[in-house]
């Protein structure tokens, strides 16, 4: 099983080593997002106008089970601090990023893939995943200068908090579902991720994230200015099974339908396969607020047009 011991310094690698070499990176065609692969983007800002926002999400969730927000009111100011803080903290040397590595058994800090127990060959990618108080591991990675870095995070998890109970609510609801049986939605809980995709000197060689689905009830990514999220289309009348490129669009958060919104909506939404290919000149972030009820909440059984949806459920991210 791959270990914090694999890494290594990326940016003096001039070569994919084979512990980093995938052969499946093109186990189907990669396309750009054109005609009817485009993703649906979606404003929000409209809340006099809800019933329609609940159709088109409605509709996005089940056709595509990935979209763009806009309307989020997230501002340009924190997505740009946050962007840099992100930077900010990839960029120190391995040694002190290790000095906040993630344990074995425990869920926050810096390390590997979370998904990298599930495959033989190594990620191009290193992650910082957040899950409570940032402050223990700021503390070892900026020891003088750790505010700014724990400030941002913090005021970008709680912006993403209510954003996400608010897209949550009305995805549900465009089901059907009566707003009194949605107050579990209040009771929401957040893993923050940062990734890192250093620039690669062979990206054909080299897989970012492998392909995956989020186990949330939704993901709301912030990608810098470099593609590099794919999203897999099954084939249908417009093309074959064919991954699909889903480009920064400025303005825009991500939206990732997750297993829980599949699950809890009877299979009508789908959370969609994704992976993350690198690039060969630039080094790629992007922020992963992943969402799901807190564990403390137990769906109780209740019924959309006489279906069962879920039962005594609980989400460990
Ligand atoms: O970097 C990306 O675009 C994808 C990230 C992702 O899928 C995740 O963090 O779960
Ligand atoms: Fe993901």
């Amino acid at each position: 099983m791959p270990s914090l011991s694999d890494h290594f310094e990326f940016e003096t690698v001039r070569e994919v080593p084979e512990s980093h070499a995938w052969t499946s990176l093109d186990d189907h065609p990669s396309y750009e997002a054109t005609g009817h692969d485009k993703l649906p983007i979606i404003s929000l800002s409209n809340s006099s106008d809800n019933d329609n926002t609940k159709l088109l999400l409605r509709h996005a969730c089940q056709h595509f089970g990935v979209f763009y927000v806009t309307g989020h009111g997230i501002s340009t100011n924190l997505l740009s601090e946050l962007e840099l803080q992100t930077r900010r903290l990839f960029s120190l040397p391995t040694d002190q990023k290790l000095k906040a590595a993630r344990p074995p058994d425990g869920l926050s800090g810096y390390g590997l893939a979370r998904i990298s127990s599930f495959f033989s060959k190594l990620m191009w990618y290193e992650g910082f995943t957040i899950s409570g108080s940032v402050l223990h591991h700021a503390r070892q990675l900026f020891p003088d200068d750790y505010f700014r870095f724990c400030e941002t995070i913090e005021e970008y998890k709680k912006e993403m908090q209510k954003l996400a109970e608010k897209i949550i609510r009305l995805m549900i609801s465009s089901l059907g579902v009566k707003e009194e049986e949605l107050n579990w939605s209040k009771d929401l809980s957040g893993v923050f991720q940062l990734n890192s995709y250093p620039a690669c000197p062979d990206p054909d060689k080299a897989m970012g994230l492998a392909a995956h689905t989020d186990s949330s009830l939704l993901t709301i990514l912030h990608q810098s200015g470099t593609s590099g999220l794919q999203v897999l289309r099954r084939e249908d009348g417009h093309g074959p099974t064919r991954w699909v490129t889903v480009p920064p669009v400025a303005g825009a958060l991500i939206v990732h339908v997750g297993d829980l919104s599949h699950i809890l909506s009877n299979a009508r939404f789908h959370s969609v396969l994704h992976r993350a290919i690198v690039n060969r000149y630039r080094h790629r972030y992007s922020m992963a607020y992943i969402c799901g009820p807190s564990p403390e909440v137990k769906f109780l059984s209740y019924v959309l047009k006489s279906q069962l949806l879920l039962s005594n459920a609980t989400w460990i991210s």
